[in-house]
């Protein structure tokens, strides 16, 4: 397999690429002297600031004020899940998403304290839930025998999450990038092995909360599934056909439309955080457009945040996915962009400064 997907589902995602722009650095700049006039000393946010000054380059302002904010939740099961890789049972994804829809979940509760809406979609479930527009196929194979998708199913599910957040994220200035997909963290970990080369024993962690010997198992069925694709190329789209999931293709396509709106794209975990290193690896320019929540307790976040050059905003020992860590973190960004633009001038204030 040299490449993946037909003629036009690549055109399709060379498009969404084409479509980004790096943020304009120029209103960084514009943003930091502008804070070096307030009435507070300079620096004083610390890497607040130096957040602040980022966004100003994304939304092309020297202020941005407080984002407007969507939090999304796209779903799909896994295949590999039927080794056991999960606390919970393989095709209970759904169940995840229904509760999320009806505003029971953790990430749910988040959001509407925000506020921000909550967007979910379909892109893989066995059993089918909530909106199906977006829906590529029931769960991806066992990557550890077979590939998760077919090379069409992938292109089509990064042209599925693209129209997902042009059609349904659109409008918000923030976009807070989540999954759900019990086994996820398992393809997860494959992605980071094989993008990173790394042994799969250091990008390897218990998920939503699996013994040690599962852990090892896991890493087990993660080399299975790197040799069984070892010498083939190693591009972005083949990479995800081989070992990826359709809500982790279908995040690429979140990001790379979110980045093409110049929305600030806010990663939660490593699961994301894998989907992001898809997008910039297809994409460059969309590193610009991101923002890294918090690190979790999974060991390949760490390793695919530091090659995204992202620090993370907060580090909690969180392990939840769904989006949770990135709705967490909304208010912290949104507090220094509130500060950046409200607080008053040294100069109004009559405090100059001595030194
Ligand atoms: C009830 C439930 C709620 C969740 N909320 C987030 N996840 C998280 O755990 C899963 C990944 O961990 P693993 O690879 O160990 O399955 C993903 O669904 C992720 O979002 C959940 C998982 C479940 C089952
Ligand atoms: O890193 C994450 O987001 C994560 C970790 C464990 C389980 N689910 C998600």
């Amino acid at each position: 397999m040299a490449e993946t997907g037909s003629a036009a589902g690549r055109d399709g995602v060379a498009a969404l690429c084409a479509g980004v722009a790096a943020p304009e650095r120029r209103y960084a700049r514009l943003a930091q002297v502008r804070q070096l006039t307030l009435a507070r000393p300079g620096g004083s946010l610390g890497q607040l600031d130096t957040l602040v000054q980022r966004v100003a380059a994304i939304r092309r302002t020297s202020a941005p004020g407080p984002l407007t904010a969507a939090v999304s939740v796209l779903a799909g099961d896994h295949g590999v899940a039927v080794h056991g890789t999960s606390r919970f049972r393989h095709g209970l994804t759904g169940g995840v998403l229904r509760l999320i829809d009806a505003g029971r979940a953790p990430v749910s509760i988040l959001a509407a304290r925000l506020p921000a809406r909550v967007e979910t979609a379909d892109l893989g479930l066995a059993e089918p839930v909530g909106d199906q527009r977006y829906k590529i196929g029931p769960g991806t194979g066992d990557i550890s025998v077979e590939d998760a998708m077919t090379p069409d199913q992938t292109v089509a599910a990064v042209l599925a999450g693209a129209r997902y957040a042009a059609e349904r994220l659109a409008g918000v200035e923030l976009v807070a990038v989540g999954e759900i997909g019990v086994g996820n963290t398992t393809a997860a970990s494959a992605l980071a092995a094989r993008l990173l080369g790394r042994p799969a024993a250091d990008v390897t962690g218990l998920g939503s909360g699996v013994p040690d010997d599962t852990v090892r198992q896991k890493a087990a069925l993660v080399d299975r599934a790197l040799a069984r694709c070892a010498g083939r190329p190693d591009d972005p789209l083949t990479v995800l056909a081989a070992l990826g999931g359709y809500e982790i293709a279908g995040n690429v396509g979140v990001i790379l439309t979110a980045a093409a709106r110049r929305q600030v794209v806010l990663i939660d975990g490593a699961i994301t955080a894998v989907a992001a290193l898809l997008a910039v690896r297809l994409c460059p320019a969309a590193a610009g457009y991101l923002i890294a929540a918090h690190e979790s307790t999974e060991p390949s976040h760490r390793h695919v945040l530091a090659a995204l050059g992202q620090p993370p905003l907060l580090r909690l020992e969180m392990r939840l996915g769904m989006a949770s860590g990135a709705a967490m973190a909304v208010g912290l960004l949104n507090g220094a962009l509130a500060v950046a633009d409200a607080t008053a001038t040294a100069a109004s204030a009559g405090l100059t400064e001595h030194r």
